[in-house]
């Protein structure tokens, strides 16, 4: 057994309490062996004058979408997908997909994130990038079949049970997968009848993009005469292990449906934010019990996948939303992006205690900004940022030490992104 001891540091314990302690990894299992007095391990990451915590987990992104940061801004979601987006993503190859999702990869790592879940096409190339980089991921191919002959629906369909099947298990098991429809409205009813039950016999989850925008909830209603996650259920979703991306217009049965069913939802501040799509009942949610994460969506609707970000926003907004300061307070936003996560897309992690995997970061204490140390929860919610993580650790190894990526080539792989985006831009002109 070789371990790595993570030393000098404090430790945000599961009840977001933080005790001054260290942290001892099995790093052939990958598991955390002991958090707060330990033995002495082979090897240590220091975190003097750190704060070591649960590595972030973006529930929901699109990593390779990193590619088109900046590309399309300012735009509500049905006219920056349309106008902008897809036909953009109608000219990347995979070779695209790879680097756009190393550049992800390499900047969720920068930013302490150790565990993501990802819907998009050419997955096996994000399943590259995943690997290589060492992080942690569920993955999906994203089914789309709006604007589709039915032979052409029926084989998106196939092509996200066959990921789902083939994926699962790769990177030495650091990746799962599930089957994802794109959303209630970009597929269509009869195939999810048809799908949703291929879906379950292959035993994996269900991740769809839901309740959105008013403009895709309207629509919905008026041809089908029911709420979303209504129809949503009578087409075979929404299960304990099935999850939805946005959940921003959800009434109170829908939030009960949620409840009832077991299904998380990611919440997604600043893409909600950044498209106008509207605000989320995030304490509602949280009150009913519904198991929130939360996700930074794709870095072309965000503009980062830096889930420090997250937490502030989730914070911020969930305020104004129930117009109460005392709303989404700083534990509960943490908490939606280390532990909610982790249990929104089924990892063993997210939290720092023996048995569970050992996805840690480390972030740097010493600094202007998070100074004085009234509340280090506090800090991690209203103050800190992706840029003050230290050292990143999944499944036991170091990807980032000192703040220097030891999986990626940080330099190729951004040099590898800026030429593919020009060259898929010009694609595309
Ligand atoms: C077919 S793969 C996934 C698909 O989703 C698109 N996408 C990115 N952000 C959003 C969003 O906020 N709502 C809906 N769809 C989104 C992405 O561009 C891919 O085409
Ligand atoms: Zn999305």
């Amino acid at each position: 057994m070789t371990t790595l001891e993570i030393t000098g540091g404090q430790v945000l314990e599961p009840d977001m309490t933080v005790e001054h302690g260290d942290v001892l990894v099995d790093q052939d299992t990958g598991e955390i062996l002991a958090v707060g007095d330990v033995p002495a391990g082979d090897e240590t990451l220091d975190a003097t004058d750190g704060l070591v915590m649960p590595g972030l987990v973006n529930a929901h992104t699109h990593l390779a979408m990193a590619l088109l940061r900046g590309y399309a801004d300012d735009k509500p979601l049905d006219s920056w997908l349309r106008e902008d987006v897809w036909p953009i993503e109608g000219v990347l190859e995979p070779d695209d997909v790879r680097a756009g999702a190393a550049l992800g990869a390499l900047e969720s790592i920068e930013a302490g994130t150790t565990a993501l879940c990802d819907m998009y096409f050419d997955v096996p190339a994000v399943v590259d990038a995943v690997e290589q980089a060492g992080l942690r991921a569920r993955v999906g191919h994203g089914v789309v079949t709006v604007g589709k002959d039915r032979d052409e629906a029926s084989a998106d369909f196939e092509e996200g049970l066959t990921v789902a099947r083939e994926q699962a298990g790769a990177a030495d098991g650091r990746v799962s997968t599930a089957f994802m429809p794109h959303s209630l409205t970009t597929v269509d009813g009869a195939e999810l009848d048809e799908f949703v039950p291929k879906a379950r016999n292959a035993d994996v989850p269900i991740h769809i993009h839901a309740n959105e925008t008013r403009d895709e909830v309207t629509p919905l209603v008026d041809e089908h005469g029911e709420r979303p996650l209504e129809y949503a259920a009578g087409h075979g979703l929404l299960s304990p292990t099935d999850f939805i991306a946005h959940g921003t217009h959800l009434d109170a049965a829908e939030i009960e449906l949620l409840a009832e069913t077991g299904t998380g939802v990611v919440h997604c501040p600043a893409s909600n934010m950044k498209l106008a799509s509207g605000i989320a009942p995030v304490q509602e949610l949280l009150d009913a019990d519904v198991t929130v994460g939360l996700g930074t969506d794709g870095a072309a609707s965000n503009n980062d996948l830096d889930v420090f970000g997250e937490l502030r926003d989730a914070a911020m907004v969930g305020k104004l939303a129930a117009d109460d300061a005392s709303a989404v307070d700083a534990a509960a936003a943490v908490e939606m992006a280390t532990a909610g996560s982790a249990d929104v897309l089924g990892f063993d992690s997210g939290r720092l205690a023996e048995g569970k995997k050992a996805d840690i970061a480390v972030l740097d204490l010493d600094s202007a900004h998070l100074t004085p140390q009234h509340d280090l929860v506090s800090h991690l919610a209203y103050a800190a940022s992706g840029a003050d993580v230290r050292h990143t650790v999944c499944d036991g190894d170091v990807l980032m030490r000192d703040r220097e990526v030891l999986t990626l080539d940080a330099e190729q792989v951004r040099e590898e992104a800026e030429s593919r985006a020009t060259a898929a831009v010009e694609r595309a002109r």
